[in-house]
């Protein structure tokens, strides 16, 4: 790309994180892109172009996935390998060994992913480059409404939405959080690729019926250091699973993977 050219972006989801996601583009507050439409499942009233994602592929330089696991898993491959870049923020999609390969091999177009509702990631990824972690646990409390799956059982939601006080819902593998929350845990594998080792990270989820904010706390040890960092989200006021700050944090990673001027990285 020319410098000072900008590029054009899709969004690929218009739930809580992609319609802010789309309206922040589209008023021109990312340096470095314009919006060239949104990819939905449906149409929908919006004051921009809606088109299938082959017509995105034509058209776009790099795709914003704000839409879930599955529709990484369903369209990222061809994605890249059309030449887009894009950039995902349902992280948790790498916890599938064999998908992560898939995309390690798939191009020309490049993979980035967002740091979304945590922060600190910047810190234990230069560390990893320093040395091992030994141990890294990642603590979140949520709502438990927000946490019922559909592979759970009439009786273990019943217990999960009826407790009066904090119930472990998950303790276990960053891998399987991932996977076992794919809307709830993607933080878990944003701090396994931090740190570059899905085999060190452990995970519990708490459901609290008192977590007003959404909170995940961070604590690593390893050869540059201990860490430890603790993070209340307000909630998305459109989705109670997301926290509010994840669309401006996927606004915050798209400028900087556009590199359009410098700043903080
Ligand atoms: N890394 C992180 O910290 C976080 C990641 N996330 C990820 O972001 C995802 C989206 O979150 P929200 O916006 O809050 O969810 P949401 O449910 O409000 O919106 C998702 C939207 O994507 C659309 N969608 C789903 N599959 C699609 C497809 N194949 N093509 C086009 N549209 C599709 C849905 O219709 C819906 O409108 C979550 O499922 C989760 O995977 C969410 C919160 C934090
Ligand atoms: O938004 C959050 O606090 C975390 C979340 O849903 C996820 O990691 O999938």
């Amino acid at each position: 790309m020319a410098r000072g050219a900008e590029r054009r972006i899709g969004v690929l989801g218009h739930g809580a994180i992609g319609s802010l996601v789309a309206a922040q583009i589209a008023a021109g507050h990312v340096a470095g892109g314009v919006l060239e439409g949104v990819i939905l499942r449906r149409r929908q009233d919006l004051p921009y172009e809606q088109f299938s994602l082959d017509e995105a592929l034509e058209r776009c330089d790099m795709i914003v996935e704000c839409a879930g696991q599955q529709a990484v898993r369903e369209h990222a491959v061809r994605i890249l390998e059309a030449g887009a870049d894009l950039l995902v923020i349902s992280v948790g999609v790498m916890a599938d060994r064999e998908f992560a390969a898939r995309l390690e091999l798939a191009g020309p177009g490049r993979l980035y992913f967002s740091s979304g509702a945590v922060g600190g990631l910047d810190l234990l990824a230069s560390g990893a480059r320093m040395g091992a972690f030994s141990e890294v646990v990642i603590t979140t409390r949520k709502l438990p409404a927000t946490l019922a799956q559909p592979w759970m059982s009439q009786a273990q939601r019943t217990e999960l939405e009826s407790s009066a006080a904090p119930v472990e819902v998950y303790s276990g593998s960053a891998r399987q959080a991932a996977q076992q929350f794919p809307k709830s845990l993607n933080v878990a594998a944003a701090v396994a690729l931090a740190v570059g080792n899905w085999d060190v990270v452990s995970v519990r989820l708490l459901a609290d019926p008192d977590a007003a904010l959404t909170e995940h706390v961070i604590e690593a040890r390893g050869a540059s250091g201990e860490y430890s960092f603790s993070i209340r989200n307000q909630p998305s006021a459109h989705n109670p699973r997301t926290s509010g700050v994840v669309p401006w944090a996927v606004l915050r990673s798209l400028e900087t993977a556009l590199g359009a001027r410098g700043g903080l990285l």
